[in-house]
């Protein structure tokens, strides 16, 4: 009998990662083989299923990626970027599917999973969920419909422990805007207006992130024109939504060839 795809989770005892945890071993169709922490964590060398005050899973954290990556068909990693290039490189040493939630990404993380994605599949995407993916084709949609006389702002909203800003998907959003306006992100984007800021330029994509309490995630694709506004927006309730998405792409890169891939590319959309 086949046996079903071994998945690792790093950052296994962040908001993310418990919820991976519970994710997997609900499903039919993946088992749990290897939890990741970083060095000096309190639950390294404990099992999983007891630090996360149930009942034991039989996988015990470690901080050994690659002992745990050589055992494993895909890595999901919510958790940081300066961790996520070396997973990144340790997961294509060992041909296993590596499914990147982490945001926070900067052009030199970018160019290291390039790299690492010559050996190995690489799904990498600012949000998992299918509604914000089908959210991010309808903007580049509704921007490329509209001239720039409709000013794009993208307001996102999060829990106070979140370290980056804005948020990946807002990031994401963003991107697809300036797709859709066939113009490049990084000419137009402003973020954090803040004392005498002048009038707002024509064509500038606007950021703006709010923090506080529990909020799981909220993006709102303001297109603000005189006399009339159009508002895309997007509301996260439950983080099983992110779960739902990164174990969909762990099970659909294991057939791909490697590769940079998405979470459109995974959804078809
Ligand atoms: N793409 C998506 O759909 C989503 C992305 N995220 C992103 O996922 C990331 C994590 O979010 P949360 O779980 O809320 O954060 P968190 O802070 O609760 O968890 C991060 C975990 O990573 C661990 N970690 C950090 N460096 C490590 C290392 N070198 N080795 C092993 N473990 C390490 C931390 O100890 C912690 O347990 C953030 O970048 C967040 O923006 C969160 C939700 C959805
Ligand atoms: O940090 C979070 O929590 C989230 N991060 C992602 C982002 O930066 O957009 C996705 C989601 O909004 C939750």
């Amino acid at each position: 009998m086949t046996q079903l795809p071994g998945i690792t989770i790093t950052g296994a005892s962040g908001r993310m990662g418990q919820m991976l945890v519970k994710g997997i071993t609900a499903h039919t169709g993946a088992r749990l083989v290897g939890c990741i922490e970083r060095p000096g964590h309190a639950w390294i060398g404990k099992d999983i299923g007891l630090c996360m005050g149930g009942a034991a899973l039989g996988v015990t954290v470690t901080d050994d990626p690659l002992e745990a990556f050589a055992v494993s068909q895909a890595v999901i990693d919510f958790t940081a970027p300066a961790a996520t290039v070396e997973f990144a490189a340790l997961a294509a040493q060992a041909r296993a599917v590596h499914v990147v939630g982490t945001t926070g990404l900067e052009p030199q993380h970018h160019r290291k999973l390039d790299l690492a994605a010559h050996h190995a599949v690489i799904i990498q995407a600012g949000n998992m969920s299918l509604g914000v993916n089908l959210l991010t084709r309808l903007t580049q949609k509704v921007a490329a419909a509209l001239d720039a006389d409709w000013d794009i702002e993208i307001i996102e909203a999060h829990h106070r422990m979140k370290v980056d800003a804005p948020s990946g998907t807002a990031l994401m959003l963003g991107e697809a805007a300036a797709a859709g306006r066939g113009i490049d992100l990084a000419t137009a984007k402003q973020s954090g207006r803040d004392g005498i800021t002048g009038a707002r330029k024509r064509g500038d994509i606007g950021f703006s992130a709010i923090r506080g309490g529990d909020i799981v995630g909220e993006h709102d694709v303001l297109f603000a024109a005189d006399g009339e506004r159009i508002v895309l927006r997007h509301l996260a309730t439950d983080r099983s939504i992110f779960v739902r998405g990164a174990l969909k792409a762990a099970l659909w890169g294991q057939s791909q060839k490697p590769g940079r891939y998405d979470m459109m590319d995974v959804l078809g959309i």
